[in-house]
C-alpha cells in the first residue's frame, strides 16, 4: 500500500470513529491555559483546561504519525476503562479538515433576512442521516 493510501486509511478510521460517536472531537479553541508538561517520541504533552476540567493533551508533531495516533487510540478504545490506565477522553485538531468541522457541527451561516422556512429547509438538507433529508 502506498504512503498516501495508508494515510487515507488511518484518517478514514479516525473520521468514522468520530462520526459514529466512539471518539469525542473537542474544539481546539475550547482548550485553555496550555502548559508544557512532557515530551514523547511523537510530540509534546500539555496540561490544558477544558471548561473546568484538567486534561493532558498529547500532541503529534505532524500528520505523518497518523498510524501511531490511530494505533494508540485503538488500544485505548479496547481497554475502554481501567483505574490504572490513563483514560482517553477524545481528540482535537489544530487545523481541522472540512469533514472534521462538519462532523463537529459546523455549517455555513444563513444570510440575515433569509425566510425562516428556507433556513429550515437548508438545515434539513444537512442532516447526517440521508433518509432524514428532504426529497426533491
Ligand atoms: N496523562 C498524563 N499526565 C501527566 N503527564 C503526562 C501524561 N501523559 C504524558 N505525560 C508526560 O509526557 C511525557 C511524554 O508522554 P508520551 O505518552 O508522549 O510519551 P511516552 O509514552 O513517555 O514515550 P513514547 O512517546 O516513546 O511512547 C511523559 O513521560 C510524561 O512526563
Amino acid at each position: 500500500m502506498s504512503k498516501d493510501n495508508i494515510m487515507k486509511d488511518y484518517t478514514g478510521w479516525l473520521e468514522q470513529a468520530i462520526v459514529n460517536g466512539f471518539i469525542k472531537l473537542y474544539e481546539f479553541s475550547d482548550l485553555q491555559n496550555e502548559k508544557h508538561i512532557g515530551r514523547g517520541s511523537y510530540g509534546d504533552v500539555y496540561r490544558v483546561i477544558w471548561k473546568k476540567d484538567i486534561f493532558a493533551l498529547k500532541s503529534f508533531k505532524n500528520q505523518e504519525f497518523i498510524k501511531e495516533i490511530v494505533e494508540e487510540l485503538e488500544l485505548h478504545w479496547k481497554v475502554n476503562y481501567h483505574e490504572n490506565i490513563i483514560r482517553l477522553y477524545g481528540v482535537t485538531c489544530t487545523k481541522p479538515r472540512l469533514i472534521i468541522n462538519i462532523i463537529g457541527g459546523t455549517r455555513e451561516k444563513t444570510i440575515n433576512g433569509t425566510p425562516i422556512e428556507y433556513c429550515k429547509l437548508y438545515k434539513d438538507c444537512w442532516k447526517y442521516e440521508p433518509t432524514e433529508r428532504p426529497i426533491i
